[in-house]
């Protein structure tokens, strides 16, 4: 039996998510073409009974520390790096190759690192070669695999390609357990997720999701959840023309849910103001970052 920690790194939109997708076959991590979605380290273990258990997380992208939610992000990503057995170092194939080489190296990683070359559907066998090559030569690069975590190609390789550097060991967790995050996260995830899909640019970027209330009655489940913004024209716009947006928003996340836990839902959501919440390190707290 093997058994250990994998840890996904990679620029923002290099395919984190849409990989951990890929291998666990769950909705476990937010899913957007929008860069910066993923603001927690995400557990999800992938468990072959009597032959290994991975346990993966995914680091949010790496960006510049401009606010204090950014700096807590980075400092998740390093103390990711630190506990992993095997690193695996994820970059789209049609990405700028000495930015991410440049990016790769300077983690220094001790730890053994697999480059995933991701997004292979996207290119042509030779610019795919080409990079791979270059990949390949880089000292940091004990192994190199080429996926499409999208068209969940040559995942297995992946697989077995972790477990070549994963140690003997017996499983951490429960074989039949999915994740160790609380359910109450993947609930607010998938409330964040249709905020995600149904405004533009600006808002997602000022929100968060605050689930308060998680209650599981004879044949539903309660769920209230704030979402937080931080002006009050852009609870207007979250609002919609007579209570129109949230309304929409609400029942797509109901729907989700319900598919999520198998199980009917109530869901309540509200909208609050919070000027400063991204600056402020006692909100930060609160809202579990
Ligand atoms: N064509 C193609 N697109 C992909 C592939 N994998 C991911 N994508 C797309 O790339 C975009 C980013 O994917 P994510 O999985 O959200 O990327 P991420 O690395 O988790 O991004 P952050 O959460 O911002 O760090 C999404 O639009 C995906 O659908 C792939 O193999 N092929």
């Amino acid at each position: 039996m093997k058994a250990g920690f994998v840890n996904i790194f990679g620029k923002p939109n290099a395919g984190k998510s849409t990989l951990l997708n890929a291998l666990l076959g769950e909705k476990l991590a937010i899913i957007s073409p929008k860069v910066q979605t993923t603001r927690h380290r995400i557990k999800g273990f992938l468990t072959e009974p009597g032959k290994y258990q991975l346990i993966f997380s995914d680091t949010p992208g790496i960006i510049q520390p401009k606010y204090k939610l950014q700096e807590r992000m980075m400092q998740s990503v390093k103390s990711a790096l630190e506990d992993a057995d095997v690193a695996l170092l994820m970059a789209d194939v049609a990405d700028n190759r000495e930015e991410n080489n440049n990016l790769f190296a300077s983690l220094n990683l001790k730890v053994p690192c697999i480059v995933v070359l991701n997004k292979i559907d996207k290119l042509g066998d030779k610019r795919i070669n080409d990079a791979a090559i270059f990949y390949k030569s880089q000292p940091y690069c004990k192994k190199l695999v080429q996926i499409s975590a999208l068209q969940k190609a040559h995942i297995d390789e992946l697989i077995n390609a972790i477990l070549e550097y994963l140690p003997e060991g017996e499983p951490f967790y429960p074989e039949d357990d999915m994740t160790d995050l609380p359910t109450k996260f993947f609930v607010g995830e998938m409330v964040r997720e249709k905020i995600f899909e149904l405004f533009g640019d600006e808002i997602p970027y000022h929100t968060a999701v605050m689930v308060n209330e998680f209650k599981e009655k004879d044949t539903l489940v309660k769920i209230q959840a704030d979402i937080i913004v931080q002006r009050e024209s852009q609870k207007g716009i979250l609002l919609g023309e007579g209570g129109k947006m949230i309304k929409q928003l609400g029942t797509l996340a109901r729907q989700d849910i319900e598919k999520f836990l198998q199980q009917k839902v109530f869901l309540q959501l509200f909208i609050k103001v919070r000027p400063k919440w991204r600056d402020n390190e006692l909100h930060l707290k609160e809202y579990g970052y």
